[in-house]
């Protein structure tokens, strides 16, 4: 039983937080038909493209800045009573373009969202600013050049996501750098639709501090290695993992084996209602289902508050509350 353990989360997308409820009180608001996103109550999808088209159709069901005040506030505060005490959320600036709210609106709401459950619940929130793979380099500049002129103290971090098999992490360089020089911490999905050789080419060009999932790392012992060598922290998300057949079952998730292998790897439900999953029942499943000790899941949540991308007063702080 993980209920009563504290947790902390690195790695959740908000707009892949949106509870099925909540999208669906959205598409009644703007009069969207959602039968084709939501049967059941619950969210459809195929495989992984189909899951970004889904994605994207949930993330316009939130057209103002109090959409995603609200949309922010309703998932920290579900985390917050699940014993959470810290959560990065992985946002997205060019999507208050596509809404017509503009970027600077977008992040005013989120932050409003996330002082709300602060002030509700003391959970301490960030944001982690991301660029999306499948838009391409160009994009992705202008996005790192926005998070470099408009510094807000709640996004901290800087991040790429989307389709990992398109384009090449050596195209994302220069993003990269723009949002490292203005002082954001550095994460970036790879190791999960695509292999190992994306993982070692985060590492070579892009130098960040923690890797979004990494898990497929574990196709070379080698690369597992210099992980655990270099000390770059894992944002593993089991569930996700296996919703989206990265593999097919807990059973044969790397998550134990990377761990023996001494990487430092942190729980994280990534869009959780997506992957009829939730931090709390990652927690569980590192537990029940993969036989982690409360102790060593403590030292994930600890790993999680050493490599969280906050001023030391606020992380010294969060390990004392631990
Ligand atoms: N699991 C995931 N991988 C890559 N990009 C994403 N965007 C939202 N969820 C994602
Ligand atoms: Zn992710």
């Amino acid at each position: 039983m993980t209920a009563y353990l504290k947790k902390a989360e690195l790695h959740c997308h908000i707009e892949g937080a949106a509870p099925p409820p909540l999208a669906i009180e959205m598409a009644r608001k703007y009069n969207v038909d959602v039968s084709g996103i939501i049967r059941d109550g619950a969210y459809v999808w195929t495989d992984f493209s189909h899951f970004i088209k889904c994605y994207d159709a949930v993330a316009e069901l939130f057209r103002t800045e109090e959409d995603y005040a609200l949309l922010a506030e309703a998932y920290l505060t579900e985390l917050a009573a699940a014993g959470t005490i810290y959560s990065e959320i992985i946002v997205s600036p060019d999507h208050g373009n596509t809404i017509g709210i503009g970027s600077d609106a977008y992040l005013r709401g989120l932050a409003a969202g996330i002082g709300a459950a602060k002030e509700k619940t003391g959970i301490e929130g960030r944001m982690i600013i991301t660029i999306i793979r499948h838009m391409g380099p160009e994009a992705a500049e202008r996005t790192a050049l926005y998070a470099a002129k408009r510094e807000h103290p709640l996004v901290t971090g800087f991040n790429l996501a989307g389709e990992e098999r398109m384009h090449k992490v050596a195209d994302f360089t220069r993003a990269f750098d723009i949002a490292r020089d203005c002082g954001l911490g550095i994460t970036i999905h790879a190791g999960e639709m695509a292999g190992a050789f994306s993982v070692r080419d985060a590492l070579d060009h892009v130098r960040p501090s923690r890797i979004s999932h990494g898990v497929r790392a574990i196709e070379d012992a080698d690369l597992v290695k210099r992980i655990a060598d270099e000390g770059v922290v894992l944002e593993t998300c089991p569930g996700s993992n296996v919703s989206l057949q990265v593999f097919p079952d807990f059973a044969s998730h790397p998550l134990r084996a990377l761990y023996e292998a001494g990487c430092r790897v942190t729980l994280n439900s990534d869009d959780p209602p997506f992957f009829h999953t939730s931090l709390k029942q990652e927690y569980e499943i590192a537990s029940q289902v993969m036989g982690f000790s409360d102790d060593e899941i403590n030292g994930m949540t600890r790993t999680a508050i050493d490599a969280a991308f906050v001023d030391e007063p606020t992380r010294r702080r969060l390990l004392a509350a631990l």
